[in-house]
């Protein structure tokens, strides 16, 4: 059964990058379906108002809840999942990505401005599962561009979908360490040769040398990345002891 993907949002063409390349292939060949929909279609007024201003005041303005309320109860259904793109949401990782593979049905509500009526999550958190997730520490200026990240991170794990199925192990950051340098032909490209033990053939060595490598870069880019290693390598200790 594909996974079903429909999203909310005030601008459906900046979704259109998801009808492209693999995610479009993956459209062509029946392993997802994907709704993109226009929140101003369940607006009440002439001015298809969807914001207005903030109670307790401040800048910028809010979404409207009744017209995401009658558009989540349209879109969502009984095995829903909502996905609400915030930059105060948990950190949207991995592991995420893998639960949100495994789902029926994901929606994802769009916000733009300074955000939802925090009541709209509230009430549909009453009939289904609602996740507030930040895909990094910026600041974007509506949720579209996470919601493409997010698609893209789901989409590659579903069975058939990439080429080369990198099964969850071998996945970059699933043994904690960031991949290291890769090289392909010429051996030598403007003077710069590529490490001898790759062309060596002793595949014991090249996994210890790619480790390696994995293992500097991780200390030098991610340190924080070795910091949970650590621990969950001494948790794991602990438990054999
Ligand atoms: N995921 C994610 C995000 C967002 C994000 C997501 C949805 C919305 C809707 C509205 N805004 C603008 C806004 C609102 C409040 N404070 C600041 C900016 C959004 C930002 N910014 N940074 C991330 N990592």
């Amino acid at each position: 059964r594909p996974l079903r993907i429909d999203v909310v949002t005030i601008f459906p063409e900046y979704l259109e990058p998801l009808r492209a390349a693999l995610l479009g292939r993956a459209l062509d060949r029946g392993l997802l379906e994907l709704g993109v929909h226009d929140l101003r279609d369940w607006t009440h007024d002439v001015h298809r108002a969807v914001d207005d201003a903030p109670y307790g005041g401040g800048p910028g303005m809010v979404m409207k809840p009744q017209v995401w309320g009658d558009a989540l109860d349209d879109v969502c259904g009984e095995r829903t999942r909502l996905i609400v793109p915030t930059p105060a949401g948990r950190p949207f990782t991995q592991r995420l990505a893998h639960e949100y593979a495994e789902q029926e049905h994901l929606v994802f509500a769009c916000g733009r401005y300074e955000g939802i009526d925090q009541r709209v999550l509230t009430d549909a958190a009453r009939r289904m599962p609602v996740d507030e997730v930040s895909i990094g520490d910026y600041v974007l200026v509506g949720g579209e561009a996470a919601v493409l990240v997010i698609a893209e991170a789901v989409v590659r794990l579903l069975p058939g979908v990439l080429g080369n199925p990198v099964s969850a192990e071998q996945d970059s950051f699933s043994d904690g360490l960031l991949e290291g340098p890769s090289y392909t032909r010429p051996e030598v490209w403007r003077e710069l040769a590529v490490p001898s033990v790759l062309r060596s053939g002793n595949h014991a060595l090249i996994e210890r040398h790619r480790r390696d490598e994995a293992l500097a870069r991780t200390f030098h880019r991610r340190p924080d990345l070795l910091e949970r290693l650590a621990a969950d390598d001494l948790d794991a200790r602990d438990r054999a002891v």
